[in-house]
């Protein structure tokens, strides 16, 4: 379980907050996902829940400990994040790069067990990877290499797991597997997952729990179907939307 309890953000030389007040609850289990228009602090709320950013008001709290008080290791153990593609490029293989998910597992010189290769052959698995694995990563497709970038993650054996909009360089067979994936192990596992959303069907059919953001503030929060109304997409995002047998008619 991850929570944010009023957590305000305000970037350097900035007049305003990109976050202000912002109150989240990430259950295990779940998909959380956090929607909202451009600009409007989604990643800022990533970046404070993730401890990349620390808020200069409010407390990330980790399985009942605030985030702060965690040391690096623990804090890397147990937050995986998967950013949007385009990262660097890598002179490795797809199993090379997959590996480091185990880094934050070793001390120096410390050697590689068979729970590492089980973590990271599962992994591989899990993202439809397993045939890559001895392909250089530069070789790839883009979804492809952000596949690898989830597969990383998912060696790693987090607790939570965020995602900064995975599906962007995913054709459409890609983006519902990876959905699935990420459903299935939020499920088995009890994996806490929270990612960032643009395709509200997606979101309707996929997320568990949605917090909507607008102008740095969190404006409705909850059990998707209670978040996703017609009214709150007409109010933040200025578009008209029905419901139609569960899918959301937008124009
Ligand atoms: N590094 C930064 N320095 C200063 N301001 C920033 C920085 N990153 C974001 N901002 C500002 O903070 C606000 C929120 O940005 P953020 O990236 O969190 O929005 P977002 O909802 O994730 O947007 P998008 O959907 O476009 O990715 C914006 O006004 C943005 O200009």
């Amino acid at each position: 379980m991850m929570t944010g309890k009023e957590l305000t953000y305000r970037y350097p030389g900035a007049v305003q907050p990109a976050l202000q007040q912002a109150t989240v609850t990430l259950p295990p289990g779940q998909i959380t996902a956090l929607i909202g228009p451009n600009g409007s602090g989604k990643s800022t709320l990533l970046r404070c829940l993730t401890g990349t950013l620390t808020p200069q008001q409010g407390t990330v709290w980790l399985q009942n400990r605030p985030l702060q008080h965690l040391p690096a290791r623990q804090r890397a153990q147990r937050i995986a994040v998967v950013q949007q593609a385009n990262q660097d490029q890598p002179l490795l293989t797809v199993e090379e790069i997959v590996r480091l998910g185990r880094t934050p597992f070793h001390r120096l010189w410390s050697s590689w067990t068979t729970a590492d290769q089980h973590a990271v052959e599962q992994a591989l698995a899990n993202t439809g990877l397993t045939d890559l694995a001895d392909q250089s990563y530069t070789a790839l497709s883009g979804g492809q290499q952000q596949r690898v970038w989830l597969a990383m993650a998912l060696a790693q054996k987090p607790a939570v797991l965020f995602l900064d909009e995975p599906t962007t360089y995913l054709d459409i067979h890609y983006q519902l597997g990876l959905l699935q994936t990420l459903r299935q192990l939020s499920r088995t596992q009890g994996l806490t997952v929270g990612l960032i959303l643009h395709d509200l069907n997606q979101v309707l059919q996929f997320a568990d729990r949605t917090y909507c953001v607008q102008a740095g503030r969190i404006v409705a929060g909850g059990k998707t179907v209670t978040v996703l109304t017609p009214a709150l997409i007409r109010d933040v995002f200025q578009v008209e939307a029905k419901l139609i047998s569960g899918t959301l008619a937008l124009h």
